[in-house]
């Protein structure tokens, strides 16, 4: 039996680079962009002969690839013995001749997935006893059949779109089949061809990718179970032991398989969904780091301090007040590194900590009061439905500038007023995010963001608007009021912005009922 699991892409909407130093905490939506992951046996007829060594067959049907690798039962090591381009249909190719560099040169190895197998069975190890030991071998004697598949808000189409002369509206993005083939950018970097890079949107597929994997692998094994989409899924709800497993596990791998230790929003609005979060230390990865830099420890032993680890980071729920929503939109082709990003503003800290510092501070009480702005609208909205409803309807076909007039009662004038200072609070986070990447050197919220940011807040029903996570030339984000975001959309496009169809969802990881490409 096939298990499908799912995992979100994410927005971060505050606390970026803050995030990755304790106690700062980040505000993390989670989307209706999944990444999907399907688990089967390769081959039904077990070969008893064949007892140290299983077969893993991973197929990346947007990558038309299809990689196969001898997994050692012992130690787990899995070794690549063939990669090879599967052949794509016409519509795919189609997008292929267009973009800018083919599949067939990119490297076939999926670091992510490599390590999220070897995790995921090594932790299952760990969990079990003997009987159900027994039963994993003989599992994973039929070898482990892998697809993983993204949604197509993962990837930009801006280009394929410009191309094929279509309009730059989300309607173009709408005709495009589901899970459609991924391009690549190749850039140059002082006069040099840097290594092609997929071309994203910024949603973090690769720990939505990694979460989705494990996820699977794990419901699989019998060591979870994972709950359904239509399931209630509160973060608070008494036991959430069963994707903590999957959080660990996967974030394990991501980092590993990243080579660094980020401050892992991504991985954790994948699993738990949208929230407010404060990292974990560090130090909880420090035994998987060293097997990875010094192959000390085995794998059983690492996965177990893992487990036993002490997962110190914080999760609170979160998600945008009622009637409000989030929208994204592109203006370019992409392309911040954010580990170089990251590496700047470390210097600077280094190079000027007591402005730093300041800034830092700052930010981190202008990020603290968005969330307190929005925590309270959402309770003006529960308290107060029909004042709050109006309010909304009538702002989101306004400018700001006008919606203090718009309020018909001290109730209404008192939701007016938290939206304005939701509004004002944003606009004090942009200050100092530009703060900090002048004073680093880098394109943090760069002017031709500025702009379109500025441009966008002006824009009817509009609360604000930024640039998720590192910043940088990717997608920016709005959060807008009722209906109004078919105008956005509208006005973005005349500024040569498409915007993605993707939403606000709050749900995290979860099973699937089926093959998401025959629903
Ligand atoms: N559909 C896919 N099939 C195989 N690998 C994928 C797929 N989607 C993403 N990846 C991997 O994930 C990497 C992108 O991850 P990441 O840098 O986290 O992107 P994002 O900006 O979305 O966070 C790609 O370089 C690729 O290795
Ligand atoms: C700088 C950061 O705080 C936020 C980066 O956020 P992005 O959403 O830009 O992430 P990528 O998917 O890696 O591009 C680094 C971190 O928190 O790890």
């Amino acid at each position: 039996m096939a298990v499908v699991a799912s995992a979100p892409g994410k927005v971060l909407m505050t606390g970026g680079y803050l995030v990755l130093e304790r106690p700062n905490a980040g505000i993390v939506l989670s989307t209706n962009a999944r990444f999907y992951a399907i688990v089967k046996p390769l081959n039904n007829n077990i070969d008893p002969e064949i007892l140290a060594w299983t077969y893993v067959k991973l197929t990346s049907p947007q990558m038309s690839r299809e990689t196969i690798y001898k997994m050692s039962l012992e130690h787990l090591t899995l070794q690549c013995v063939s990669s090879r381009q599967v052949s794509v249909s016409c519509t795919i190719l189609a997008y292929l001749i267009v973009s800018q560099c083919l599949l067939l040169s990119y490297d076939s190895r999926n670091p992510f997935v490599e390590f999220a197998v070897q995790y995921a069975v090594a932790a299952a190890r760990a969990k079990f006893d003997k009987d159900k030991k027994d039963m994993l071998h003989k599992l994973l004697l039929q070898g482990l059949d892998i697809t993983i598949l993204g949604c197509n808000d993962f990837y930009s189409y801006r280009n394929q779109i410009e191309a094929r002369g279509l309009p730059l509206k989300a309607e173009s993005l709408a005709s495009l089949p589901p899970f459609t083939s991924i391009t690549f950018n190749t850039e140059e970097e002082k006069g040099e061809t840097r290594k092609p890079e997929v071309a994203k949107t910024g949603l973090g597929s690769s720990a939505a990718m990694t979460t989705a994997v494990t996820a699977a692998l794990l419901h699989y094994f019998t060591v979870v179970n994972l709950p359904s989409l239509s399931e209630d899924q509160h973060h608070e709800k008494e036991s959430t032991a069963d994707i903590d497993v999957v959080h660990e596990i996967a974030q394990t791998a991501h980092c590993i398989a990243q080579g660094k230790v980020g401050s892992g929003f991504d991985v954790s609005s994948a699993v738990y969904g949208s929230q407010r979060y404060v990292r974990f230390s560090p130090d909880v990865l420090s035994s998987a780091q060293l097997q990875d830099a010094l192959k000390g420890k085995s794998l059983d032993e690492v996965i177990s301090d893992v487990i036993n680890g002490k997962w110190d980071h914080e999760r609170t729920k979160f998600s945008l007040p009622p009637l409000m929503n989030l929208l994204l939109g592109e203006p370019g082709a992409g392309g911040s590194s954010t580990v170089s990003m990251v590496g700047a503003v470390k210097k600077w800290q280094k190079s000027e900590p007591q402005k730093a510092l300041e800034t830092w501070k700052k930010l981190s009480d202008a990020n603290s009061a968005l969330e307190v702005r929005l925590n309270m609208l959402s309770t003006m909205a529960k308290e107060r439905w029909d004042s709050y409803r109006s309010v909304i309807d009538k702002c989101s076909l306004h400018k700001s500038e006008k919606w203090m007039e718009l309020s018909s009662e001290p109730t209404e004038a008192e939701i007016v007023k938290a939206l304005l200072g939701a509004r004002d609070t944003m606009l004090e986070i942009r200050f100092h995010m530009r703060l900090m990447g002048q004073a680093a050197g880098i394109p943090i919220e760069p002017e031709s963001q500025t702009k379109l940011l500025d441009a966008t807040m002006n824009m009817e029903g509009v609360l604000f608007a930024g640039v998720p996570g590192a910043g940088g030339f990717d997608a920016v984000f709005a959060v807008t009021l009722g209906n109004s975001s078919s105008n956005v959309a509208k006005e973005w496009s005349s500024l040569n912005v498409l915007a993605l169809l993707v939403r606000e969802d709050p749900r995290g990881v979860s099973l699937e009922t089926g093959d998401p490409r025959t629903k």
